[in-house]
């Protein structure tokens, strides 16, 4: 062999390295919309780097304006939203809301708080202070620079239900020292300041009460019954006994450009026992697991389903995604987790969901 031809032999692998360096370097982010000045919008997103969070900075980046995501990074995720870090529009700030903050938007998409039982229940005071605190800290900024702020507010404001299914004029029926109050209560009391600070300071709120939602992004231990079963399947364990991202950020997006400052009901009508929604899960993962009944949970819901009405009247929305396919969504990022996990050698163990057989529960 020629020196020439082993030279270039040994030289090629080398070049190639050059070339894949070189490509890492030019970050590509997916397409951004341009917007001039005037409807350009500074938009704060707390708990931004969340499951629901990070979908909505990725519609609200896409559609053109400037995003700042806050995150303490308790539930949420740097990853959820790498894909912008860098852009000229998005900035990341790991800040925690119960500590005031001083930015200048014009509005706020105030998410941030755990949502899953388990997650909320781990530090109940934490839990509280992140939405008595954190909101009133959130209102306070909204007051000073004159932003519109919306709540994310949750279906457990109204607790174990006794109408059914469950409008806005429902008051609710929540245990106040329950173990789930510290949610519940903290999220009733972040609504009672909304308003509080409407009426007193002219603070313009929005308030969007959220019902059950799954998809991609959503933690895997997250410990709700959608990402339980889920797990436990695919895992091939017992399945121990809602709404797409993306109808809940055209929701929520929706409700923050509207006139509506009252709370307003965002999920799916479409009601399931939890029995079949195991059943449903088991068949499209497609393995052996069984079905395993163990006794109810505390104060857990014995069934909720949103009234929907004001929304589709008001918004003209309504989630549009098929169960299946949204299920389907899940089940391929928490196959992709796994696979992504089993390399990093960690698998979390699903909190056991709790069901009693065959009643119908929130969707
Ligand atoms: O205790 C009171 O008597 C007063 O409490 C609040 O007034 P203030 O404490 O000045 O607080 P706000 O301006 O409402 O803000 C609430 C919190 O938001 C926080 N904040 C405020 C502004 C800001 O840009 N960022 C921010 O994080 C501050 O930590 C502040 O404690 C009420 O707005 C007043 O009506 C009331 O009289």
């Amino acid at each position: 062999m020629k020196v020439e031809q082993r030279i270039d032999e040994a030289v090629a692998p080398l070049r190639e390295k050059i070339r894949e360096l070189e490509l890492s370097f030019t970050q590509k982010y997916p397409p951004v919309k341009f917007l001039s000045e005037k409807d350009r919008k500074r938009i704060l997103i707390t708990g931004g780097a969340g499951f629901v969070g990070s979908h909505l900075t990725d519609k609200l980046m896409m559609d053109g304006h400037e995003v700042t995501v806050v995150d303490n990074f308790f539930t949420g995720r740097k990853r959820n939203v790498e894909h912008w870090i860098g852009h000229e529009n998005f900035e990341l700030i790991n800040h925690d809301v119960v500590e005031p903050l001083y930015i200048e938007v014009d509005q706020i998409y105030h998410l941030a708080s755990p949502a899953s039982p388990p997650n909320y229940m781990y530090n109940p005071i934490k839990t509280l202070k992140t939405n008595t605190i954190g909101t009133l800290n959130m209102l306070g900024l909204a007051k000073r620079v004159g932003a519109r702020l919306l709540l994310a507010s949750t279906s457990e404001v109204y607790g174990d239900p006794e109408v059914h299914p469950q409008n806005e004029e429902y008051w609710g029926h929540v245990n106040p020292i329950g173990p789930r109050a510290c949610y519940d209560e903290g999220k009733r009391v972040a609504e009672t300041m909304c308003y509080a600070y409407m009426k007193q300071e002219g603070v313009e709120v929005r308030v969007a009460r959220i019902f059950n939602t799954f998809g991609s992004r959503m933690h895997m231990n997250d410990g709700r019954v959608v990402s339980n079963f889920i797990l436990q399947a695919l895992q091939g364990e017992p399945l121990v006994v809602s709404f797409s991202p993306s109808d809940l950020v055209n929701g929520l997006v929706s409700l923050m450009n509207s006139n509506i400052s009252s709370p307003v009901n965002l999920g799916n009508p479409e009601e399931h026992t939890i029995l079949e929604f195991a059943q449903l899960i088991k068949s499209l993962v497609g393995n052996r697991s069984h079905i395993q009944f163990l006794p109810e949970a505390q104060d857990d819901p014995q069934r909720r389903r949103p009234d929907i009405r004001k929304a589709k009247m008001l918004l003209g929305w309504e989630p549009v995604v098929p169960l299946e396919e949204g299920l389907n969504k899940t089940i391929q990022y928490f196959s992709r987790e796994l696979e992504h996990q089993a390399n990093n050698q960690y698998i979390p163990k699903p909190k056991a969901a709790r069901m009693k057989k065959g009643r119908p529960r929130h969707n």
